[in-house]
């Protein structure tokens, strides 16, 4: 099957190794997110890519074409892919319409083929009634629907996105990202969406590629990210959660209720020193109910907050161990409480 090939790609800036040895196979038509913190390297890695810059090691290739390795730098124009900015780069004196069509209109296609060719682009992405306006008259989302029809319109094998969403409010986002699955959906192109928002890439992305300091941290569907993070600091960047220390846990794997309340039950008596860091979501502790209990583990409540449609609660656990817990009602501060923890996940030791 036709991939994109990113093998031992690094790139160094002087003394700086700002991608380290990046190895990724991204499936033709899949929809991938490049996540990580400011800095960590992504939009370097998408430049790359596009042709922007050269590698200082590795190679990439397109179905079976090297695009860059060693003594190779395919031009941008010749990679068959299209590039959407954060920016949206249009042009302000130039129609919608003419805006989408300017590449064709370089490659030398003319009137109603490329006329059509335009329609069907701006249909993609509904502006179809804004052909004829003025970049400056359209919102942010709808330019930046202007900036995808213009990259469709090439018929690219790959669509790179660089924070495509940054300049937009909130509310916009939502409704973007839904335009940005559609556009997958009716394409069936390649996307790599570079971002540094954890949620935008779990709601977008088939397989998330996370990044910390220019290295992969971990290669995964979001559920995977969410459920089964390699690392502490990959937990705490996807999603809400606690991190215990629990003894007699093997990093990479599933801990289960009895292991976790024996082991939790073990720390707090201080009987063992050895102990491994667990993750425990939210919704895999249970409240079930105040004051002693033979099933559960005691905890004290010392913080809660409204949520909307639920609580969030902080506990305190003997031993000083902290939990988050979700809960239907409002609990009193410092009220104490019994919870079960329904299951948890060993990461590895090193941060
Ligand atoms: N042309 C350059 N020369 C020197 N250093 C650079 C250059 N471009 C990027 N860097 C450095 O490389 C590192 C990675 O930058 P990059 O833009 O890829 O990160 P990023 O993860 O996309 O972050 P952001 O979301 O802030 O753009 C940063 O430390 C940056 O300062």
């Amino acid at each position: 099957m036709a991939e994109l090939i990113l093998d031992q790609v690094s790139k160094q800036y002087g003394c700086d190794t700002v991608v380290d040895q990046l190895s990724l196979t991204i499936q033709q038509g899949a929809f991938v997110a490049l996540l990580g913190p400011s800095g960590c390297g992504k939009s370097t890695t998408l430049r790359m890519l596009a042709g922007f810059e050269s590698l200082s090691g590795g190679s990439i290739s397109l179905n079976d074409r090297v695009l860059a390795a060693n003594g190779i730098h395919l031009a941008p124009e010749l990679r068959d892919m299209g590039m959407v900015f954060q920016s949206y780069a249009l042009w302000p004196h130039m129609t919608v319409a003419e805006n989408v069509g300017y590449a064709l209109r370089v490659r030398g296609i003319k009137g109603e083929a490329r006329a059509r060719k335009v329609r069907e682009a701006l249909e993609v992405v509904r502006l179809e009634p804004y052909a004829d306006s003025a970049p400056r008259d359209l919102s942010g989302g709808q330019r930046q629907r202007v900036a995808l029809a213009r990259c469709l319109v090439s018929e690219p094998a790959v669509v790179l996105l660089d924070e495509p969403l940054a300049n937009l409010d909130r509310h916009l986002r939502a409704s973007m990202e839904d335009s940005f699955r559609e556009f997958h959906r009716r394409t069936g192109a390649t996307m790599v969406y570079v971002t540094h928002d954890q949620s935008e890439a779990m709601s977008l992305a088939d397989q998330v590629a996370v990044m910390q300091h220019g290295r992969l941290v971990q290669w995964a569907t979001p559920q995977q990210l969410y459920a089964t993070p390699r690392t502490a600091w990959l937990a705490d960047f996807i999603g809400e959660g606690c991190i215990l220390d629990v003894p007699a846990v093997t990093a990479g794997q599933a801990v289960d209720s009895a292991a976790l309340h024996q082991g939790l039950m073990r720390a707090a008596a201080l009987e063992v020193t050895a102990r491994a860091p667990v993750l425990v979501r939210p919704q895999h502790v249970h409240i079930c109910g105040q004051g002693g209990g033979a099933q559960g583990i005691a905890a004290r409540v010392i913080d809660t907050a409204y949520r909307g449609e639920r609580f969030s609660v902080r506990l305190r656990l003997a031993g000083e161990q902290e939990l988050l817990a979700y809960h239907p009602h409002a609990l009193a501060l410092d009220q104490e409480v019994q919870i079960t923890l329904e299951q948890g996940w060993a990461l590895e030791q090193h941060p």
